[in-house]
This record gives structure tokens, sequence and C-alpha cells, in this order.
């Protein structure tokens, strides 16, 4: 059996082939992935203004008790005439800092009356300016290419002037799920059957990693209709994701129908649990992944195995989240031959401050009430006792989704 780890790495080590590239609007790229790096065309700001509401003036001006007359108001937006010698300028947040003037004083500390103005404690030179440049610098790099774009990214890029980026196309994503036992939610039931969860689950799990999930295919157990719908997938998507059916069961027919369209199968089971028996294999250059059907293992499996190489399809430059040390909080041993990702929640000591992750009390792979419970999913290492007071490695789900 395969360790997580090298599995892990395996994925992130398939060859990948070159993204397309398309041009976006600043109002498109959010979750978009950049295909450039981003320059500063201007610096930011592009010239000295005031950081506060107050006056501006030349320090050596400023005598304790004595008046200066208001030589101009200057708005944010307007451009100001040169600081005069033993004047004071009125100047607001975002206004620009007139020539000659080195000092804004805020309006707290002044006393205005008759178009004159009395500082009422010492200025310090060069105090509440915002300088040229202090932000970013023309020529800059701010961001990477492969950077994924969020509203702080965006944000920044707006500030430069740039209305159009770009990106890395969308990956286009096809799932199929199988099995004789499932019906759509929405429709009628039989008492032997259950609803399909993981077809809107994983479809909801790659909107949020930022990918275009372009069909959404099931297929009964029959060899004929999972290698039809597996070649429809092929034809259209980027990476197929398959989920169930690859086990030993005698209808785990997902594997024959890859073999039928050519693949060669790089068949593993991986020491995690939940989620043992993965797939990767790919048809004419495009990848596909076998998950475990029970909907805690799939969408686990995905989270913390997969993610990475989903990441990289992507053409982002982060692949691998950060993981965060945490204090089990339980009273349950627990002492598997698989490294075990248990769904937890963190959360503080209020004592300690320390980080603690308590287990959902059903850890098993059919339990879907522990994924929207937990926040987090804990490592527990193969083959060693654990037990509450003991330190484990935590994969926050937020960021392993994403
Ligand atoms: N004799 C053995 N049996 C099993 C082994 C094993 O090593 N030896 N491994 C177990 C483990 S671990 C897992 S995980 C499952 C994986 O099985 P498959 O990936 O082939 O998945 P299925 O058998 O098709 O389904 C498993 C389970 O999940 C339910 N399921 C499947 N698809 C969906 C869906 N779209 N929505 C909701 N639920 C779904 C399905 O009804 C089954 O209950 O095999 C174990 N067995
Ligand atoms: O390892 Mo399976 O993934 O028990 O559910």
């Amino acid at each position: 059996m395969l360790d997580f780890d090298t599995a892990q790495q395996r994925l992130l080590d398939l060859p990948i082939a070159d993204i397309p590239v398309e041009t976006v609007s600043l109002e498109q790229a959010q979750g978009r992935v950049l295909a450039q790096d981003v320059v500063a065309t201007l610096d930011m700001p592009p010239a000295d203004n005031s950081s506060m509401d107050g006056y501006a003036l030349r320090v050596q001006d400023y005598t304790a008790g004595n008046a200066l007359p208001i030589q101009q108001r200057i708005f944010a937006g307007e451009a100001p005439a040169a600081q005069e010698a033993g004047k004071i300028s009125r100047i607001f947040t975002g206004s620009l800092i007139p020539e000659g003037a080195d000092t804004v004083v805020i309006q707290e500390v002044c006393t205005e009356a008759d178009e004159q103005v009395t500082i009422n404690e010492v200025p310090v030179a060069g105090q509440n300016i915002r300088r040229q440049g202090e932000d970013t610098r023309l020529g800059s790099v701010l961001l990477e290419r492969g950077t994924i774009l969020g509203a702080a990214e965006i944000g920044l890029i707006a500030t430069q002037g740039i209305d159009s980026l770009a990106v890395y196309r969308q990956l286009k994503v096809g799932i199929l799920t199988t099995g004789d036992e499932l019906v759509p939610p929405g429709q009628p039931r039989l008492g032997s059957q259950i609803f399909n969860s993981n077809a809107p689950m994983l479809t909801a799990l790659f909107h949020t990693l930022g990918a275009q999930v372009s069909q959404v295919l099931h297929a009964r157990d029959d060899l004929n209709a999972t290698h039809e719908a597996l070649n429809t997938l092929f034809s259209e998507c980027d990476l197929v994701i398959s989920v169930g059916g690859v086990s030993v069961g005698e209808k785990d027919l997902v594997k024959p129908a890859l073999e039928a369209l050519g693949a060669s199968l790089d068949f593993w089971k991986v020491r995690m649990k939940p989620g043992k028996p993965v797939a990767l294999a790919s048809v004419n250059n495009t990848p596909v992944i076998c998950l475990p059907g029970n909907p805690v293992s799939a969408y686990t499996v995905l989270a913390v195995l997969v993610s990475p190489l989903i990441r990289k399809l992507q053409g982002r430059r982060k692949c691998v989240p950060p993981r965060i040390q945490a204090i089990l909080k339980t009273d349950k041993i627990f002492n598997e031959t698989r490294d075990e990702f248990l769904r937890v929640r963190m959360s503080q000591d209020e004592e300690t401050g320390q980080l603690m992750v308590e287990p959902y009390d059903r850890q098993g792979s059919g339990m879907s009430s522990s994924l929207p419970w937990a926040n987090g999913f804990a490592r527990v290492p193969a083959v060693q006792k654990y037990t509450g007071g003991d330190r484990v490695w935590v994969y926050p789900k937020e960021d392993w989704i994403r």
C-alpha cells in the first residue's frame, strides 16, 4: 500500500499540458489564476499626499502661539500652488501636498479663526504625509503568475489602472457517478435506493476550487454505460473524476471501462482512512482520478490528497495549502493500520490559548453529517496509539478545498 505523502507527491508530479490563456476584465477576474506577472505601471501613491484632515506647512514656519494666515484650501483631486513661506494651507485626506510644505498638522490640535491658524502642539517634521511610491513602486512585480485572484489582489491591480488581465482558462472537469442504488435528489426513491449526494457535493467542491464543472454524468452498473459516459467526459474535459465502483465488488466497473478506453491504470491502495482505493490514469493525456464512493471518503480524498494536483492543473503557484499543529481533545484511542484523517472541529483552549481539535463522534466513511460539522481533518499516523493530549497535524478544511 502506498503511503499518503508519496501518493500526494505522485499526483503532483504528473506531467501536465500547457494551459490555454485568455483575457478577462477585472470584473470577471475573481477566482481566476494569473497567467502573467502583474507589474506596477505607476508609483502608488503617485504623489505625496495628506493622510489626515488638517493644515500643511513648512515646519520651520511654526512658532509656539503664533497664528499663520491660510494661503489656500486644497481639496482631494486639486493641484495646489507651491507653499508660501510664513503661511499655512488647509488640507484634507488624500489632497496633494503643496510643493515646499513638509508637514501636516491634524485639525484637532489647531484653532482656526479669521482665516488664521494657531497650532497648539509642536509639529513633527514629515508627519501625516503619505510619500509617493511608499506603497508600490513603478516597475515592481506586484503579483506573480500563478496567483489566484481574490478581492485583495483585484483591488491592488485596480490601483494601477489595469482593467484586463491574462488568466489561465478555467479547468474543465467532468464528473461520473456510478451505481444502480443511486437516484438524483428530487426524484422518487425506492426503499432499496439512496440519493446521489456525491454528484452535487463534488460539483460544489470543484466550484469552490475555482474549476468549471462542464458535465456531470451518472452511469448505472453496466460496462457499456460506464464506458460511454467516460468517453463523453474525455472528449470534453481537461480532468475526469469518477466516484465509486473502484473497489473489489462484482459491479465495480470503472476500471474495466477505463481499460477499454486504452487507459493504463495506476491503481493504488493508499494507506489513508477514509479513502483507501484511489486510481489515477490518463486517456490521450487527459487525467482521470477515481475516487472511492463513500461520500466522506470522496470528500476527504479530494480535499487532502487530490486538491494539490487540481491547483497545479489550474496553473496555481501554491498547490499545497498549510497544515497546522493542534492537540487532540478526546477520551477515545485511535490506532489504525492506515493514517487516519479524522473529521475534527478546531477551537482554542480558553486558558492556554492552545489550538485543540475535537473529533466528530462517528467517523465512518458513510457519515455525511461529519462533513459540515468539521472544520478540519486531523491526521493520526498509522500504527501508533493516539489519544487526548497528543499533538497532530491538522489540514484546515477551508484551506484545502480552495
Ligand atoms: N472486500 C472489500 N470491500 C471493500 C473494500 C475492500 O478493501 N475490500 N474497501 C472499502 C472501502 S475502504 C471503500 S472506500 C469502498 C469503496 O468502494 P467503491 O469506491 O467501489 O464505491 P462503491 O462500492 O460504489 O460505493 C461505496 C459506498 O458509497 C456509496 N455511494 C457511491 N456513490 C455514491 C454517490 N454518488 N452518492 C452517495 N453515495 C454513494 C455506495 O452506495 C456505497 O455505500 O469499498 C469498501 N469495500
Ligand atoms: O477507506 Mo474507505 O474509504 O473506508 O471509506
